[in-house]
């Protein structure tokens, strides 16, 4: 029987790209929603305390292992922000479309449209696994304006990767998983699972 591991995330962006990232993995993945797990509070000022959150919680409830993502956009001209709290940039309800808006705002009065994606993987066995499995990704970019791409999901729209020509939400799905900070994540935590 093949092991069952929850993602605890309530992103369908992201549990697409989680799916198709472990395809290959030996375990049996599940979106915790299909557990009823509900939200985890990210009150954290950090993307490692954070993921630890929301991975705890997801394994306290199910009972099983349990892999979290935290993630964000982090704008040089702002000091890093949205960083740790890009989700909910805009407020709430969260909202991609508000969060890039607000972001492209914010930008406005700046020169330096240089950022990166950044992303935290925490893998515990069990909810309170002492030794949680944490692994990271970083995918540099350039906050543009005028949206470009159907694809993926977040501020993928405005996130332009210069050595490729086009947006992330431009690339095909593998393209964007070989290259991303999630992708590189997964793969440093893969690694270190072995
Ligand atoms: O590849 C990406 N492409 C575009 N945007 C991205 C990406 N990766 C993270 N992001 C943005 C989306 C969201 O504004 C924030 C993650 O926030 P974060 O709290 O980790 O996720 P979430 O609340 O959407 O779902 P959950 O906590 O259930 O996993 O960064
Ligand atoms: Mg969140």
């Amino acid at each position: 029987m093949t092991q069952k591991l929850i993602l605890a995330s309530n992103n369908a962006g992201k549990l697409k790209e989680f799916n198709e990232l472990l395809a290959t993995v030996g375990f049996d993945v599940r979106a915790q929603g299909e557990y009823g797990v509900p939200e985890a509070e990210e009150p954290f000022f950090t993307f490692v305390e954070n993921a630890l959150a929301k991975a705890r919680h997801a394994s306290r409830l199910t009972g099983l292992p349990a892999l979290a993502d935290d993630s964000g956009v982090c704008v040089n001209a702002l000091g890093g922000a949205p960083g740790v709290f890009s989700a909910r940039y805009a407020g709430e309800p969260k909202s991609d479309a508000r969060n890039s808006a607000k972001l492209i705002a914010d930008l406005a009065a700046h020169d330096d449209m240089s950022a990166y994606y950044y992303c935290v993987l925490v893998f515990v066995r069990h909810a309170d696994d002492p030794q949680p499995v944490i692994a990271d990704g970083r995918w540099n970019g350039i906050i543009v304006p005028e949206a470009r791409g159907e694809g993926g999901f977040g501020y993928d729209p405005h996130f332009y990767i210069p050595e490729l020509g086009k947006c992330t939400a431009e690339l095909a799905p593998e393209q964007k998983n070989r290259l991303s900070h999630r992708g590189q994540a997964l793969r440093a935590l893969v690694e270190k699972l072995k």
